[in-house]
């Protein structure tokens, strides 16, 4: 007697009309599951209770309640030595918080006070050039939001793009082209959770006007006219700096300055609420005729300038908190 399953395998007629069974019941099954949601890298990395985790971690381990978020450049991390009572929280130690694996990012938060504020301080970002999510990049807005944060300031580093912008210069920024987002790339995309906000944001005012005017007001007072700019800016995702073909697209686009960071964040910190103040500190300048592109200028004066960014976070700070 045949065996009717090895057997019939081996005809290639049964065996075509045993694949076509297979598949119809497949689709079958397929149509019978319900329509599954495409849960976003955002929700799916870190839902509300995570971030929620990682907030009260923080709170019981500082004890304050901060007002104030910034997160600090790599180029901008001395902004923390002005913190007073300063508590040291190593992201490696919060629950699920992502920690760079880049030699010379601090990875550290620190909670403390500036100027009678309360402030929370990311001493090292997370890039996307590390090979991150953009959820993990964004997910210490999140966490500060729940920390009770109102006001975040972004500072990054950045290379000119604008002809008329020189190292050391200050741009404060008042919009951004999303170049992740028109590539289908953003921590927003997918279900989301409406205790953070809606599915859709309005970008108008991301770049909170009235800090803005505040920030270039203090600015000037405080001296530093000559090399404060407001402008565009743009984060890229390779850790590469721009070829000069990538620099001729980005200065028709109407771009100022150019990052690795920074603009995912602030759609996020809007998205939930925040009120946004960010500026770069331009520490490459765009192409000369003989320029070589990555040349930075001496530490003297970067670090002059880097003492008037301080200068500028910790005055507006002062400002907001006095009600001035
Ligand atoms: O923290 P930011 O975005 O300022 O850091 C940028 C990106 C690279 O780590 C580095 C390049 O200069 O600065
Ligand atoms: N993409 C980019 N990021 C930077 N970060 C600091 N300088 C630069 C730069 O010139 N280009």
């Amino acid at each position: 007697m045949k065996c009717q399953q090895c057997c019939a395998s081996k005809s290639p007629l049964a065996r075509r009309l045993q694949l076509k069974k297979q598949k119809e019941a497949e689709e079958a099954e397929a149509k019978a599951r319900p329509k599954q949601i495409v849960v976003t890298p955002q929700s799916l990395l870190y839902n509300y209770d995570d971030v929620s985790a990682m907030a009260e971690y923080i709170l019981r381990t500082c004890r304050i309640r901060p007002k104030f978020g910034v997160v600090c450049s790599t180029v901008l991390s001395s902004m923390v030595n002005m913190i007073e009572n300063p508590v040291d929280i190593p992201f490696r130690d919060i629950p699920q918080f992502p920690v760079s694996p880049v030699d010379g990012h601090d990875n550290k938060l620190v909670v403390g006070t500036l100027m009678g504020a309360t402030v929370i301080a990311m001493q090292g970002r997370i890039h996307a050039y590390e090979g991150f999510e953009l959820a993990s990049c964004t997910v210490p807005v999140h966490v500060m939001k729940l920390c009770g944060v109102k006001y975040v300031f972004f500072t990054s580093a950045a290379g000119a793009v604008n002809p008329g912008y020189a190292v050391g210069d200050i741009m404060l920024i008042k919009d951004h082209i999303n170049l992740f987002g028109m590539m289908g790339s953003s921590p927003l995309i997918g279900r989301h959770d409406s205790r953070f906000g809606g599915p859709c944001v309005s970008m108008v005012n991301a770049y909170d006007n009235y800090l803005l005017e505040r920030g270039m007001e203090i600015g000037k007072s405080l001296g530093y006219q000559e090399c404060l700019r407001t402008g565009v800016f743009a984060c890229l995702g390779s850790p590469s700096y721009e070829t000069e073909a990538e620099q001729k697209i980005l200065s028709l686009l109407g771009v100022d300055a150019v990052g690795m960071s920074l603009v995912h964040e602030v759609i996020v910190a809007h998205h939930c609420g925040l009120r946004v103040f960010s500026f770069v500190l331009i520490t490459v300048s765009g192409f000369g005729e003989d320029e070589d592109p990555a040349v930075v200028n001496p530490e003297s004066f970067l670090r002059q300038q880097q003492y008037a960014c301080n200068e500028l976070i910790a005055r507006l700070i002062y400002d907001i908190q006095n009600d001035l």
